[in-house]
């Protein structure tokens, strides 16, 4: 499908997409960059890439498709980089979490002949980086992409029949929508997750160690979800802002209903909500959308690569 495809940041994404794309033959060359001399030199030595180079400047040159797997932060700056090395009629694009923020950060840096599509696979893992990816990844999952209307419709179609290639199913919708619609689906969850963890650790100083001790499925659930790259997150949050705080104000109030109910004792109210959820859950299962990607992952012996703060880099 492509002669070049150059993979500028390659960490859980950018691998999966690696092992993906050499697991059905979709490109016969795929070059990258990446941020840490670390990370390149697993990123060849895992074979996830051909060629590596010490910037991105250089990594797109001649690349017919060219994939930022970054922080959504850093899209803006790698584009304004990049802009003056990409190859006319190559098609840019991005898997970012948010998408209103990341097309205006790169969008103005875009020249003219090049096709920009940006898009976001609906798949992941609480793992990060090069050792992380795996080729089943998106399989089965979605991935969204966000293409301006006046994006050459040709382009558009080429990277959706990749992404199709890559095991996901394609939808193409605005990046506003696409932003409230992760913001309720992806983002709050997340964030209820870090905040839940973070409760339950403070209160674990009183209760002397048994809040991890006792831990049940329910807890253990959220601290899978909590381990995520403080670095994506933190991206995430400070770009989806608009949305994150509509969904919070609706959440809070919701919220705020159970609170009323437990104090007045009512039962009803509460057991007509949790049946609610009961049936959304299941309604999920029956329409076949609950796939076990995290399994995958664990299954393939990844495991968390370093933060950011860990690895000592600095943002
Ligand atoms: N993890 C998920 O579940 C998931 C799912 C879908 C989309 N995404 C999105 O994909 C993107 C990449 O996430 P990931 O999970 O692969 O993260 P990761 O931490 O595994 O990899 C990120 C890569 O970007 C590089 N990088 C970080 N800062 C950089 C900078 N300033 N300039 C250049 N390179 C930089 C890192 O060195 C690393 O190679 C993010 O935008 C994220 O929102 C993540
Ligand atoms: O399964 C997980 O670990 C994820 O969090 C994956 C998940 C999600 O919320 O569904 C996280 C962020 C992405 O942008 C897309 C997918």
């Amino acid at each position: 499908m492509f002669e070049r495809v150059a993979l500028i940041g390659i960490g859980l994404i950018g691998s999966s997409i690696s092992h993906a794309t050499r697991r059905k033959g979709l490109a016969k060359e795929i070059v990258g960059s990446a941020r840490t001399k670390s990370t390149l030199d697993t990123a060849l030595k895992l074979g996830l890439i051909g060629k590596g180079y010490a910037s991105a400047a250089e990594a797109v040159q001649g690349a017919d498709l060219v994939i930022l797997s970054v922080p959504v932060g850093a899209c803006g700056p790698l584009a304004a980089e990049i802009a003056p090395h990409l190859k006319a009629g190559a098609i840019l694009t991005d898997v970012g979490s948010v998408k209103a923020a990341v097309v205006r950060d790169m969008a103005p840096h875009v020249p003219k002949g090049v096709h920009f599509v940006p898009g976001h696979p609906i798949a992941g893992t609480e793992q990060s980086g090069p050792e992380a990816g795996f080729a089943e990844l998106f399989d089965g999952r979605w991935t969204i992409l966000t293409p301006e209307p006046q994006t050459d419709a040709a382009a558009v179609e080429k990277l959706k029949d990749y992404w199709t290639a890559l095991g996901s199913k394609v939808e193409i919708m605005s990046p506003q929508h696409h932003d409230m619609v992760l913001g309720i689906t992806s983002h709050l969850p997340h964030l209820i997750a870090f905040n839940i963890v973070n409760t339950a650790e403070h209160l674990e100083r009183v209760t002397d160690k048994e809040v991890i001790k006792f831990s049940a499925g329910g807890f253990r659930d959220f601290t899978r979800i909590a381990a995520s790259d403080p670095t994506m997150w933190r991206d995430v949050f400070l770009n989806n802002k608009e949305a994150v705080m509509e969904m919070l104000r609706r959440f809070s109030d919701d919220l705020a209903e159970l609170k009323r109910a437990i104090e007045a004792d009512d039962g009803d109210t509460l057991f007509r909500r949790f049946a609610d959820a009961r049936a959304i859950r299941r309604g999920i299962i029956a329409a076949g959308q609950d796939t076990p990607a995290p399994d995958f992952g664990r299954a393939h012996g990844a495991s968390p690569g370093p933060t950011d703060e860990e690895s000592g880099k600095s943002k």
